[in-house]
């Protein structure tokens, strides 16, 4: 029985509360369930199937059956489902947006920009498809021709944040499904349910079933399930988007069996803004950036500094902008940020919050928990006076908290940005286009927004260094290669061998 939601669907078929395996819409077998909770309103509203590593293996088998007929459906077709896949979930974006913000709790308004970022991957990938080439050499030898054809590696197994649901989902099958690959879900056990209804739709596109599967689990059942699906040896790539500490246990699992796997992980973000910046071209992109799903984006502005001369100006900016956000529930029309969406979030802001202030940092807006509301609400809050000794330096914030630091030179500028074992992106504001090139090298970071705080899209390839990961997702060729084994044919013509 479906239960009463806190909201109304429009096509109310795509709650759906099971797990997708197989094509089948089944329970874990505990037939243990967990529960799904409204961050603006720390209500339990729906719940999904527990399951735990002994679901895994059913899952990995259907998908792998399913991978041998999908792996020789033709790129067009391929391509096709796709865009039906595309077209019913523009066609459903705003029943979606509605689950995304009762699951996140992000503003409707955000939910439905995460929905058409998300569709930037179907709408891209679907094109991808068709446009993967082998390549073919000049032999050294005579009699000979050599090239190479790309192939499907097999089946794949997408570990996804509650961050952007839908998006990182997206981005991930898009590219799977483009290559050949079947892809195994694990979605948080925040955020199971936009996922679920995103599996419905590419049922409906006539995506074959165990082609695409969804496993939800609990955070208790997170790791085993996960640890058995990076062992499983029919698994052959695995994609993981999440914390720097739990990629690094991907990757250690993966090991074992040499798996491919691709890790987006932590951020730690800089964000420079020198004197000669448009200062409120700086301060509108600071705004988007880092008060987006409030502050909860690995790619968002951990660390922001600007130099000296023009410290105070903009500080008081970005005071004056950030004073008129509307802390509220994503669902109520007025709200332009919404709560963090654990609990684990508010704690982390405190904690971080009171080691700023013990070593020496103003708060100048926010630092505490919105009073009076329930649900997981936390005050956008700026501390200036930041220093590189503080724990919001050293640490991810990944809520709405931004320090502001000061810096004089470039190079001091750069060395600040530099340090941190993290290399996600960085972004910078400056009209000097000398600096702008220095900057572009200099800075250690897959990503680089100039005089921008957006560099997302699917046509772009996103993806980290150093300790934020490696592989790309979205992008020309990049993002599909990740799904793609190289395989060399050498052919010796008669008369040769
Ligand atoms: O939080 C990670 C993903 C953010 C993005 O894709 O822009």
């Amino acid at each position: 029985m479906t239960p009463k939601l806190p909201f109304q669907l429009k096509n109310p078929g795509l709650f759906k509360d099971k797990s997708y395996v197989d094509g089948e819409w089944v329970e874990a077998r505990s037939g243990k369930r967990f529960d799904v909770i409204d961050p603006g309103s720390g209500q339990v509203w729906a719940s999904a199937p527990d399951n735990d590593a002994s679901d895994v293996d059913h899952a990995v088998l259907s998908a792998h059956s399913a991978f041998q007929h999908y792996k020789k459906v033709t790129p067009r077709t391929r391509a096709q489902w796709l865009l039906k896949w595309d077209a019913l979930i523009r066609e459903n974006k705003e029943d979606l947006a509605h689950i995304v913000t009762y699951e996140t709790g992000k503003p409707l308004a955000e939910a439905r920009a995460e929905l058409d970022y998300a569709l930037g991957f179907t709408w891209w990938f679907a094109g991808e498809a068709e446009r993967i080439v082998g390549t073919v050499q000049q032999p050294s030898a005579a009699g000979r021709r050599v090239f190479t054809v790309k192939q499907p590696i097999g089946v794949a197994a997408a570990l996804v944040p509650w961050n952007f649901p839908v998006a990182m989902v997206l981005r991930k099958a898009g590219a799977a499904l483009a290559a050949g690959c079947c892809m195994i879900v694990k979605p948080s056990p925040e955020t199971p349910l936009s996922v679920l209804a995103v599996a419905e739709l590419a049922t409906q596109a006539g995506i074959p079933k165990g082609v695409f599967s969804v496993l939800t689990t609990s955070l208790e059942n997170t790791p085993p399930l996960s640890e058995a699906l990076c062992r499983h040896p029919l698994i052959k790539k695995v994609t993981f988007t999440g914390s720097t500490r739990v990629g690094k246990l991907v990757a250690k699992l993966c090991s074992d069996g040499l798996k491919k796997v691709t890790l987006e992980l932590g951020g730690n973000c800089p964000f420079l803004i020198f004197d000669d910046a448009d200062l409120n071209q700086a301060a509108d992109a600071l705004m988007a950036l880092k008060w987006r799903h409030a502050g909860q984006a690995c790619i968002t502005a951990n660390r922001v500094y600007v130099q000296s001369s023009i410290y105070d100006q903009f500080a008081l900016l970005l005071k004056e902008k950030t004073s008129k956000l509307v802390v509220g529930h994503g669902a109520d029309q007025n709200t332009t940020m919404g709560p963090v969406t654990t609990p684990q979030g508010i704690t982390k802001a405190l904690n971080q919050v009171e080691d700023a202030r013990k070593h020496g940092g103003q708060i100048v807006l926010g630092g505490g928990k919105v009073p009076g509301k329930t649900g997981y609400f936390f005050e956008p809050t700026i501390i200036v006076g930041a220093k590189k000794e503080m724990l919001i330096t050293q640490e991810e914030t990944f809520a709405p908290v931004l320090a502001l630091y000061s810096f004089d030179t470039e190079e001091e500028a750069v060395e600040a940005a530099n340090n941190t074992s993290m290399g996600l992106a960085s972004y910078y504001f400056t009209k000097n286009i000398d600096r702008s090139w220095r900057l572009l090298e200099n800075l250690e970071a897959g990503m680089i927004g100039m005089n921008t705080g957006n560099s997302s899209a699917a046509e772009s390839p996103f993806g980290g260094i150093k300790e934020s990961g490696y592989g790309k997702e979205s992008g020309k060729d990049v993002a599909v290669a990740e799904y793609l084994i190289t395989k060399t044919g050498t052919l010796a013509l008669e008369g040769h061998y």
